[in-house]
């Protein structure tokens, strides 16, 4: 439902989370990897371990924002032949059976899947299944207006991503269009594990929280928990994709969900 008429999953656990002084943790996989089979218990393993939101990625043949890891996630599932119908069926019976409980469903996806799947009949479809919000790093303010309305009518939240090179009168022009949080990305360039943060990101951080009251959570290159807890001392909360795709990617099919369990409560114990 709107965000006018009732306080939608996504505001209810980011406003908790300010309200009580905690960082927020969204954990990402990809939906369907090693198999849509899978999914429902990694997405259950996140949730018991302290995920604040899920984030799912709708696997693409052509992830441009993507490093290798998250490459290789998305064509393990399309091999498998996850499709965006599977995934948003897949969503409305987490939420139906409360796998999800009240935990705010994310779906990152590109543009051209849901060009392909309609817009319209996405943003119904999606907003039936029970997703909270969709990120869509390849689809520019400019060229959004019309998935941004059927969002807006189904209760939908577009999630929007500022990065480093973002200048200020487009950061103007992006949080006033904004709702539920910001996706900061710590670095320009691709998802993937990196070395350290880099030393600008708190002045960065604090500077775009000037410009915005919405909470900004950090992603992109956050790969263990002493980069996590650096990143939470500035921002509102931490994404993390490609430490979890990597650890689902070395492990065995048996000991999965215990894994992705014990790395989510890891994480949530530093934040
Ligand atoms: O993998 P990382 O570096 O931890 O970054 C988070 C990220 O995986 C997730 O939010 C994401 C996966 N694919 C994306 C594409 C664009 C923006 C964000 C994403």
């Amino acid at each position: 439902m709107s965000s006018i008429m009732e306080h939608s999953r996504l505001e209810t656990a980011l406003d908790g989370a300010r309200r009580r002084d905690r960082r927020v943790f969204m954990p990402f996989i990809t939906a369907g990897d090693p198999h849509l089979d899978r999914t429902e218990e990694l997405v259950a393993a996140m949730r018991r371990g302290g995920a604040d939101i899920i984030e799912l990625g709708v696997p693409f043949s052509d992830p441009l924002a993507d490093g290798p890891v998250i490459q290789r996630a998305s064509s393990r599932a399309l091999k498998n032949g996850t499709t965006m119908r599977q995934i948003l069926d897949l969503a409305g019976r987490m939420r139906g059976n409360g796998t999800l409980g009240a935990t705010p469903l994310v779906l990152l996806l590109y543009y051209n899947t849901v060009y392909v799947y309609g817009e319209e009949r996405f943003a119904r479809d999606a907003a039936a299944a029970g997703v909270d919000g969709v990120v869509i790093p390849d689809l520019p303010l400019e060229a959004g207006g019309s998935l941004r309305s059927m969002c807006n009518k189904t209760g939908l939240t577009m999630i929007a991503i500022v990065t480093p090179t973002t200048s200020v009168d487009r950061i103007k022009m992006i949080t006033d269009n904004a709702e539920g949080f910001i996706y900061y990305t710590a670095v320009t360039g691709v998802t993937g594990i990196r070395e350290g943060l880099r030393q600008e990101l708190m002045g960065e951080i604090k500077q775009l929280k000037q410009l915005t009251n919405l909470p900004v959570l950090l992603g992109f290159g956050i790969s263990n928990s002493q980069q996590a807890r650096q990143a939470a001392a500035f921002a509102d909360g931490i994404i993390m994709g490609s430490a979890l795709v990597e650890l689902i990617e070395n492990s065995l099919g048996s000991e999965m969900p215990k894994l992705i369990e014990r790395f989510v409560r890891e994480i949530k114990q530093v934040i």
